[in-house]
């Protein structure tokens, strides 16, 4: 099966110099969730626009579904691949709504109907219902977000990337966020490739992490990645409450096989912890654990 994004050997420098990206080499399957992380100005957004065609190789070096996106046709390059920035103002320019999320599909040449309907759906699927007629510029942030998302769904690419799609977002709307990222790769199969800061949201985003400084520095699972914290402190990362909490539990003797990356995991870990000392210290795992920390959880949930 062909590659969804292959890049390699990606050099890219700035008419003043600057150099952005330093021999970079990405692999991404088809279906995959990849996340990119990296301090600021490590060329994360640099990249994404080779990914969306503003910027071209002149080098056969960012190829999607095994095809040199630099000389694709725009319409064929924007059903393949659609990126979301991180500032919505960059990509909203119509007057309303409606007219931001149909200009794509207009000008992939679809029907009116079918326009209507990818309208319809994507607004559906980023809770934008009844916001057809809005000004955009009059809009909150995460709203506009929202839309800008939208734009790039009615196009109904089969490569998602979104350049800090959590930032800036209420708790609801980053939840609901990150939900239809997930059923878009699960339920549709789109591959999905975030850069992100948001190191709390890695473990429900990532399959993979790439890290980026310029150069790939660093490529693995979550767990992989912040193990390494010479790693993780020189490319300005953080690892996520939980797994330092579970790093800091080793240093009291607590066993765990694989340190935690979500609350999931936590629990599991914990209720082994527990069953372990059991009898030892006269402490018992209540037989509704379970129950008692979903009910929790699903207290905070949106
Ligand atoms: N138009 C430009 N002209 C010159 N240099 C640029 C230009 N755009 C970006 N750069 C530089 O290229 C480097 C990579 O920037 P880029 O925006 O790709 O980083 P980033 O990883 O997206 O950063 P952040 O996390 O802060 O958004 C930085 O040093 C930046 O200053």
């Amino acid at each position: 099966m062909k590659k969804a994004i292959c890049i390699t050997d990606l050099n890219y420098s700035y008419p003043d110099g600057t150099k952005a990206l330093d021999n970079v080499n990405i692999e991404i399957e088809q279906g995959e969730k990849i996340v990119i992380m990296g301090p600021n100005g490590a060329g994360k957004t640099t990249l994404f626009l080779h990914l969306n065609g503003v910027i071209r190789s002149d080098q056969d070096c960012v190829k999607i579904f095994g095809q040199n996106i630099g000389k694709m046709k725009t319409e064929d390059r924007i059903r393949e691949v659609g990126v979301v920035f991180a500032e919505p103002d960059d990509q909203l320019f119509m007057s309303t709504v409606y007219d931001d999320v149909a200009f794509g599909p207009l000008n992939m040449g679809l029907d009116e109907e079918e326009v209507d309907r990818r309208v319809k759906k994507a607004l559906a699927t980023v809770g934008l219902e009844g916001f057809e007629e809005k000004v955009p510029h009059h809009m909150s942030f995460g709203q506009k977000k929202k839309a800008a998302l939208a734009a790039v769904l009615s196009m109904e690419p089969r490569v998602l990337v979104l350049d800090e799609p959590t930032a800036n977002l209420d708790p609801k709307s980053r939840a609901d966020l990150i939900r239809v990222i997930n059923d878009l790769n699960r339920n549709h199969g789109i591959t999905t490739i975030i850069a992100m800061h948001d190191i709390n949201a890695l473990s429900e985003l990532a399959d993979r992490v790439y890290v980026l400084n310029r150069s790939i520095v660093a490529e693995g699972t979550t767990r992989d990645i912040f193990s390494d914290p010479i790693l993780v402190k020189e490319n300005n990362l953080d690892a996520p409450d939980i797994f330092k909490f579970f790093k800091i539990m080793n240093c009291f003797g607590g066993a765990h096989s694989q340190t935690p990356m979500s609350i999931d995991e936590s629990v599991e870990e914990l209720t082994k912890a527990i069953e372990a000392l059991e009898g030892k210290m006269s402490l018992q795992v209540h037989e509704n654990t379970h129950d008692m920390v979903d009910e929790v959880i699903s207290s905070y949930k949106h």
